[in-house]
């Protein structure tokens, strides 16, 4: 099986390669994070999430030296609460879980217990097994019996406060009939079941539908309709609603299964604890089961995979729990799991669908990739309708043809993903219709589409006159992390693509001639009715003014040449300085085997895989002319020198956190950067300093527990020499 990317196995790859991917991973972790904790919207399958995870940990484990300051694997579990909630403290840490995937990780787990508490052979390890429900785990305080707050995970410290939604739900105790501690912290799984679910995205998708005709026919249309995902995602984004009106009228459930802090005892096992929870009328699920030990878990976790399809909820695994209390007292946690807990995940899960479409998409690059459009079906509780398909060997490969019944997978590597095809249900007008054909040409701009000797992807060879290329590449040379020009939405520039104006990133600077027309355009100087109205025009033509002469790093990244990402520009530019010095020495250096060739491989972190690259980049005439074009408008600023920096920040790492009063974040980022800093987006023991803006959450609470060296906006001005 192929995964997406065909990534290098870990035992291969160079330490600079290492390095560059735990970078990615720790962007592309923390990014899906937000999306699906945050924002109930994922930009993944799970088991997308889980694969990228656990090439983390592996990658970790055989370079310790490289693992970052914002390492994924010490990260709170989470995100931190949305904006609109009241935040919610909570009284002891809630924790992600670790997984196994097989009997030899479960196994494993059970030995680093036994380990860990130094027991003997005969010493039996009993375990509570619960089914693990895929939905939304909370944290219900009772004050001396009296349901009184309820909120989110969170970032696992500080979650949001939802007690007015959890008011709504029917299984939530109000009141514990006594005894009860006089404080206690009840921990479980808010879920929708799959009828429910069913029902519910049935009628978000009615509603998103009507709403969309709405639309077409120019009527006004309310806010936009979510459509949910899986069960999950319906669950967290019926809780988190900033009205309970709207969790009052979804079907929710609730399962308790854990506890947080208690002002008493009120169990010995894990098992009688989860007794007393029924006593206090929460419903527990009446799967949970105590194995005798650990030998017990294989065929627990047997019968429930052969249980779960029929079940009313989705699970995705099922969660053992060391039974004695004492013991998990003793093991603890670490990182971001406890060591007393385990969740054993199931494998993949299947279902048949039918190919409708197999689409090719333009990438900024030229790559041609195919994906295929399906009928939406639901694999292992989510809807799926699009998979990747990889590259057209594999389409080949496996004769997967438009009109085919195809099996879909969600694994644990790539998700989702087309197996294969059911061949007993080819239809015979698409058995005769033969193998699919890739595209000879471009489906955007029509050029020719051709794949190079040896290589797997096809592309477009319209380069700059490619508008799918284009528009991406304007897109990408606009962008935050490239040139920075505010105001330059997708939007804004289809329209100056589509008008003509803007063909090339150099045409962006020659705008200002045409500013009376661009106040023409509705939404931009001129209202529906025709008055004049907006400074648009002019805030974007001083936008991109202020930008010709933005830092030579950001100028190369913007220029979207493959694997010229952020770094390897930074690497670029500190290394070459100036951007005149850059462009003659990778003139220099398309010739293979001259000195500006060697010396660009030899820059640490490049490289020659990456030197071919830029070489190949430069060799192209139309490349080279484009960017003369632009050097004719903008000025890049030299890099500095980092090595005689005699900064506070040279070599450290820095963690900005809050509202910055003076300048923007990204401002301050750029400027510690440029002072030989490195900065990172969470706190650990390797950061140096901390600097704290406004209204900063976790982070600051977490460099005060760490002791680390916290820094207010004026004192990080006044060391970086901002005055
Ligand atoms: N798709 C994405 O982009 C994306 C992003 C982030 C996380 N995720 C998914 O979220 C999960 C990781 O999140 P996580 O850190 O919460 O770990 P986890 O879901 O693997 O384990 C912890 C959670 O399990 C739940 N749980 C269910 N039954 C339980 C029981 N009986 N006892 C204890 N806990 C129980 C609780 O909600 C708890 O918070 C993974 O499944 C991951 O794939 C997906
Ligand atoms: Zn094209």
């Amino acid at each position: 099986m192929t995964a997406p990317l065909r990534p290098i196995p870990v035992d291969d790859l160079t330490e600079a390669q290492a390095a560059e991917e735990l970078a990615a991973l720790a962007e592309a972790i923390e990014t899906a994070d937000i999306a699906y904790h945050q924002n109930d919207a994922p930009v993944m399958t799970d088991a997308e999430y889980d694969a990228l995870r656990r090439r983390n940990a592996a990658i970790e484990r055989r370079f310790p030296a490289l693992k970052r300051a914002d390492s994924p694997s010490e990260a709170s579990p989470g995100a931190a609460p949305a904006a609109g909630f009241a935040k919610s403290r909570h009284g002891t840490p809630m924790l992600s879980l670790d997984n196994a995937f097989s009997p030899e990780d479960f196994a494993e787990f059970a030995k680093s217990i036994r380990r860990f508490l130094k027991l003997p052979p005969e010493e039996t390890l009993r375990f509570v097994a619960e089914p693990k429900i895929d939905g939304l785990s909370v944290n219900l305080l009772y004050e001396n019996g009296v349901f009184v707050r309820g909120a989110t995970r969170g970032d696992g410290t500080v979650g949001e406060d939802i007690t007015r939604n959890l008011e709504t739900l029917d299984e939530l105790p109000r009141r514990l009939p006594a005894p009860f501690p006089d404080s206690i912290e009840i921990r479980g799984e808010v879920f929708m079941t799959k009828a429910d679910f069913l029902a519910f995205h049935a009628e978000q998708t009615r509603l998103h539908e009507e709403r969309e005709q709405r639309r077409e026919r120019g009527e006004k249309v309310g806010e936009a309709v979510r459509i949910p995902v899986n069960p999950r995602n319906a669950a967290a984004g019926s809780l988190r609603q900033l009205n309970p009106e709207v969790t009052a009228r979804r079907p929710l459930k609730l399962f308790a299964y854990a506890q947080g802090e208690s002002s008493s005892p009120v169990a010995e096992t894990h098992a009688g604890y989860l007794k007393q929870l029924e006593a206090w009328g929460f419903r527990v699920n009446p799967l949970s089961r105590t194995l005798p030990d650990e030998t017990a878990a294989k065929a627990f976790q047997a019968e429930m995979t052969a249980e779960r399809a029929g079940l009313a909820y989705d699970i995705d695994g099922v969660v053992y729990k060391l039974d004695r209390l004492d013991w998990q007292g003793r093991l603890g946690f670490v990182g971001r799991a406890p060591r007393w807990a385990i969740a054993w995940k199931f494998p993949a899960e299947r279902a048949e669908t039918v190919l409708l479409e197999i689409q090719i998409q333009v990438g900024r690059t030229g790559a041609l990739t195919p994906r295929a459009v399906m009928q939406p079906v639901n694999v292992g509780g989510v809807m799926v309708q699009h998979a990747t398909l990889h590259n057209e060997d594999e389409i080949a490969r496996k004769d997967v043809r438009v009109g085919d019944t195809v099996i879909l997978q969600r694994a644990g590597d790539v998700i989702p993903q087309i197996v294969g095809v059911v061949a007993e249900k080819r239809p015979p007008e698409v058995e005769a219709a033969g193998p699919w054909r890739p595209l000879t040409h471009c489906p955007a701009c029509g050029s020719h589409a051709v794949r190079p000797e040896g290589e797997v992807v096809r592309r477009c060879t319209g380069g700059l006159v490619c508008p799918a290329q284009t528009v991406e590449r304007l897109k990408h040379f606009v962008s935050r992390n490239a040139m920075d020009i505010e105001g330059l939405g997708e939007e804004n520039i289809l329209r100056l693509h589509e008008e003509g104006l803007v063909k090339s990133p150099a045409d962006l600077f020659r705008l200002a001639p045409h500013a009376e027309r661009m106040r023409g355009w509705e939404g931009w100087g001129r209202s529906a009715k025709g008055a004049a109205g907006t400074k648009k025009v002019a805030n974007l033509l001083a936008a991109i003014e202020s930008r010709r002469n933005a830092p030579l790093e950001r100028f190369i990244f913007a220029l979207g040449i493959r694997r010229i990402g952020e770094q390897n520009a930074k690497l670029l530019a500190r290394h070459y300085q100036s951007f005149a010095a850059w462009r003659e020495k990778m003139v220099a250096a398309t010739t293979l085997g001259s000195e500006a060739r060697e010396e660009l491989g030899s820059i640490q972190g490049i490289g020659p895989a990456i030197a071919t690259e830029l070489a190949e980049f430069f060799a192209e005439r139309h490349n080279r002319d484009a960017l003369d074009d632009l050097a004719r408008e903008v000025a890049p600023a030299d890099a500095e020198d980092f090595s005689t920096n005699d900064s506070p920040f040279a070599g450290k790492v820095i963690v900005f956190t809050g509202t910055l009063e003076k300048t923007s974040r990204d401002e301050a980022e750029a400027v510690a950067e440029r002072l030989g800093a490195k900065v990172t987006k969470s706190v650990s023991k390797k950061t140096d300093f901390v600097v704290v803006g406004a209204e900063a959450g976790s982070k600051a609470k977490k460099a005060a527990e760490l002791g680390l060296r916290t820094l207010t906006e004026a004192e990080w001005r006044e060391l970086a020499g901002l005055g």
